[in-house]
């Protein structure tokens, strides 16, 4: 398979090379050339596969010939044995037609982990093969650091920097990121938000006499490897609730717009996916921009979901792309004029594409408390404020004869504070863990300024 640029200044790439190379060097994203097709009958062979041996099914199309298919699906097998649930994403109901997919039964409780447990693997067979080192960095509002962190901590290959927002992630996040005994691992705490660390991340990418010397990956959704892993659950989800002979509709907390564009893809890909729902917290930008075809940004305010506190929500370029006929020229105006005017306005069949598949809605501090609330008192089902945003918009979208699945992105341990305030419950953190809070940090704090993060990089990686 090959990948192409949603800037279409940027050569196309194999996978092996789109896997180590994140940011196209035309400051695009990549996307799969064509959309591997499975038929009715494809996805209903796939009913009762476990995990591991459906994702080998979904996935294999876009990695075709370029990794061994006996280590791709040791590789995948070997990923998705560090869940502890052997469902690895179970379904869970929470109301009539409504169902939670647990996501967070992975090493660091996050969603991110479906994705980086396999992607840390693949980036490490395919750099084994070559011989060759990376520097890999990533920005976060919380999760991807520590699943990044977990997944890559350790690894030969590779240095990791994760960028984070000082003061502005969860304890429990913080201390996934600070208290890796790995000498690879550099947790990096910057005095701004985590808009700032993302582009410093994609300035970073953008400077190529930077990137090349360092030999840069990217760790973030910019890397198609990682939308492409969150597909699989699309798949498991909806085949357990009966497609292809019955539609399903899905509803996704969403801030870099990654997690839904996976449902997109899968939708793309064949599977009956009904309505994706974009549900966002206060921070807005993308329930604004369905309603109003402008993708405005405005300042970010602090939540109790800090993992959803974004503005330039990356993944919405690759949606973009494709709502527009793949127009390369059409996303290069857009996102020229996001950088010179903070917006830009879709046209009108670009945004009567994007409503054909999405509905978009927030939830406010008190509806996610509300939501918290509810479904601890009437089900006794605990949700994470991030589930919890979801959960409360996915009421408002309920169809007949649709089943509703609420991505349930984070468990909800890693925000003991806001569940407790909500339900008067504070959730243990499981038993790999449960010395979290004791354990040493060790993280740095810089000023968001590029070439002092660039200087900190260069000082400690072994890449170059
Ligand atoms: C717990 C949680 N929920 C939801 C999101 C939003 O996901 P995405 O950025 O893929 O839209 C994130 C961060 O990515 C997260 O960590
Ligand atoms: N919410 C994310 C932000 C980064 O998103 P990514 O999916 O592009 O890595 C986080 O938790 O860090």
């Amino acid at each position: 398979m090959e990948y192409v640029s949603t800037r279409g200044e940027a050569p196309s790439l194999s996978f092996r090379n789109a896997l180590l190379t994140g940011l196209a060097r035309d400051g695009g994203l990549y996307v799969p050339r064509d959309w591997p097709q499975f038929s009715a009958d494809d996805i209903r062979s796939m009913a009762n596969l476990p995990y591991a041996d459906l994702a080998v099914r979904v996935l294999w199309p876009f990695v075709d010939g370029e990794i061994e298919r006996s280590a791709f699906e040791e590789i995948v097998h070997e990923a998705y044995g560090t869940f502890a649930h052997e469902a690895v994403c179970p379904l869970t109901q929470t109301g009539h037609n409504r169902f939670v997919l647990e996501l967070f039964h992975g090493p660091t409780l996050a969603f991110k982990d479906v994705a980086m447990q396999l992607l840390a693997r693949l980036m490490d067979h395919v750099l084994t093969e070559r011989d060759e080192r990376a520097t890999i960095v990533g920005a976060t509002s919380g999760d991807t650091g520590g699943a990044a962190i977990d997944g890559f901590g350790g690894r030969d290959r590779t240095d990791i920097f994760i960028l984070f927002p000082h003061g502005r992630v969860s304890p429990v996040q913080q201390r996934q990121m600070t208290t890796s005994p790995h000498a690879n691992v550099h947790a990096l705490a910057l005095e701004g938000n985590f808009d700032d660390c993302q582009n410093l991340v994609k300035a970073m990418f953008n400077h190529h006499a930077f990137r090349d010397s360092t030999r840069l990956s990217g760790v973030n959704s910019i890397n198609w490897a990682r939308i492409m892993a969150q597909i699989v659950y699309y798949f498991s989800s909806a085949i357990s609730l009966g497609a292809p002979d019955r539609p399903v509709s899905f509803t996704v907390p969403t801030g870099n717009f990654g997690d839904v564009f996976a449902g997109y893809c899968a939708k793309r890909m064949g599977l009956p996916i009904d309505r994706l729902v974009v549900a966002t917290n206060a921070n807005d930008i993308l329930a604004r921009t369905v309603e109003s075809g402008t993708y405005a940004m405005e300042g970010v305010v602090a939540t109790t979901s800090p993992s959803m506190d974004i503005q330039i929500s990356s993944n919405f370029e690759r949606l973009l792309f494709e709502a527009g006929g793949r127009d390369a020229g059409k996303v290069r105006r857009s996102m020229n004029q996001l950088v010179q005017s903070g917006s830009f306005t879709l046209e009108e069949e670009v945004l009567s594409a994007i409503r054909g598949e999405f509905d978009a809605d927030r939830a406010s501090e008190d509806e996610i408390a509300g939501e918290i609330a509810q479904s601890w008192s009437q089900n006794g089902y605990l949700l994470d404020p991030h589930s919890a945003a979801a959960h409360a918009v996915a009421r408002r979208y309920a169809e007949s004869g649709v089943p509703m699945v609420v991505l349930a992105t984070a468990h909800p341990a890693k925000f003991p504070d806001a569940v407790r305030a909500a339900s008067g419950v504070t959730p243990d953190l499981p038993n790999h863990l449960s010395d979290l809070m004791e354990r040493t940090e060790r993280y740095e704090v810089l000023s968001p300024r590029l070439e002092m993060v660039e200087d900190h990089i260069r000082e400690r990686s072994r890449a170059g």
